[in-house]
């Protein structure tokens, strides 16, 4: 039987239309006739009563530092509760489903609190569980430590989860729903309506991941490239469309992408383009040298462009060199 692991993040749960929707994915993966193993992340972000920013803000701060294993605890919490409400609401829609706890799932890691690093999976019971037909939904984000005390992976987590989990279950793929269509080749919540990328090798997206394209961890992409799994990033609002990452990767793409990170009072923009390409890189050049007002520095590395820019003018600059490009034509 083919094993699908699909993981849902907080913006892809936190509403009921969302979780309709959640639903509906679930139901035609099942339909499709796989196995399902479902990783869900806490729910919304911050201000929502169970998303991990709230739960860490519960933990009064300004009288002394918080112990990593105290915040690894309550930051696990609202992962827990998205098992469980959506365990439920797979169930009491007709999907037979059992809920667990990164812990449960046997999700070792080590004793790295707030940053940990999973070590092994003993996958006995979600197997069993898969063997009674049921979906088995697992809090993300999190594992155990040998002493039983309870990890968190680092903020972004549940990717690493579910990519691992699929990788120890040798599952066919895994889906990552998120509330974009897949990898664009720059935040759309900087410019809206960006082409898309359709196809990405785990090496250059580790790299995009790591310089500013934060729709997955970059820790997922290195545990998918260890496993040989493709990864599908793709959102519950469409049922097709998205971004396949494998060891494939689109030809004759002069830009890959620009990856933006903002980092306290300073940012950086990443261009990944064609390494080979003399003339893009000429222009690029051309482009950012007519705008030495907004930038601190740029160094090119082997395939991307890093500008270091103050982070007040990371906005400006992306957007012109964005314009600049005309990446619609790159593409
Ligand atoms: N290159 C990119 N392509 C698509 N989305 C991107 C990119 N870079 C940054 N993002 C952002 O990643 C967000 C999705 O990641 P995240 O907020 O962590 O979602 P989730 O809660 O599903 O894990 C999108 O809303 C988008 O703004
Ligand atoms: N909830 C955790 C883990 C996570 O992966 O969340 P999301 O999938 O919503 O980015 C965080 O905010 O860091």
């Amino acid at each position: 039987m083919s094993i699908v692991v699909q993981k849902f993040g907080g913006t892809s749960l936190n509403d009921v239309n969302a979780q309709s929707l959640l639903l509906s994915q679930v139901r035609k993966a099942k339909e499709e006739g796989h196995d399902l193993v479902v990783v869900v992340s806490a729910m919304g972000r911050l201000g929502e009563p169970y998303a991990t920013d709230t739960l860490i803000n519960m933990l009064d701060i300004t009288n002394g530092s918080v112990e990593l294993k105290n915040k690894d605890l309550i930051m696990s919490c609202g992962e827990v509760i998205s098992s469980s409400v959506i365990s439920h609401l797979l169930n009491i829609h007709g999907m037979e489903s059992v809920a667990l706890t990164g812990f449960q799932a046997g999700i070792l890691t080590d004793d790295n609190f707030n940053n940990a690093k999973i070590l092994d999976v003993n996958t006995t019971k979600i197997s069993k569980y898969l063997r009674e037909g049921k979906i088995v939904v697992v809090a993300g984000f999190q594992g155990a430590t040998k002493d039983m005390d309870i990890t968190t992976l680092g903020r972004g987590g549940s990717d690493i989860t579910a990519v691992t989990l699929g990788g120890f279950l040798k599952a066919d793929r895994v889906d990552i729903f998120t509330d974009v269509p897949g990898i664009a080749v720059i935040d759309p919540k900087i410019i809206p309506s960006p082409p898309y990328i359709k196809n990405i090798n785990y090496d250059t997206m580790y790299k995009y991941a790591s310089h500013g394209a934060k729709v997955i961890h970059p820790k997922a992409v290195s545990v998918g490239a260890k496993y040989d799994i493709p990864i599908h990033i793709r959102t519950a609002f469409l049922h097709d469309g998205c971004t396949i990452i494998s060891n494939k990767q689109e030809e004759n793409k002069k830009i890959i992408g620009i990856g933006v990170d903002v980092e306290f009072d300073f940012g950086c923009i990443s261009v990944f383009l064609d390494s080979n390409d003399v003339e893009l890189k000429e222009k690029v050049n051309g482009c950012i040298s007519l705008n030495t007002d907004l930038k601190l520095g740029a160094n090119w590395y082997d395939d991307y462009l890093l500008i270091h820019v103050d982070s007040d003018r990371i906005l400006p600059l992306t957007k012109r060199l964005y314009r600049c490009f005309d990446i619609h034509k790159l593409i």
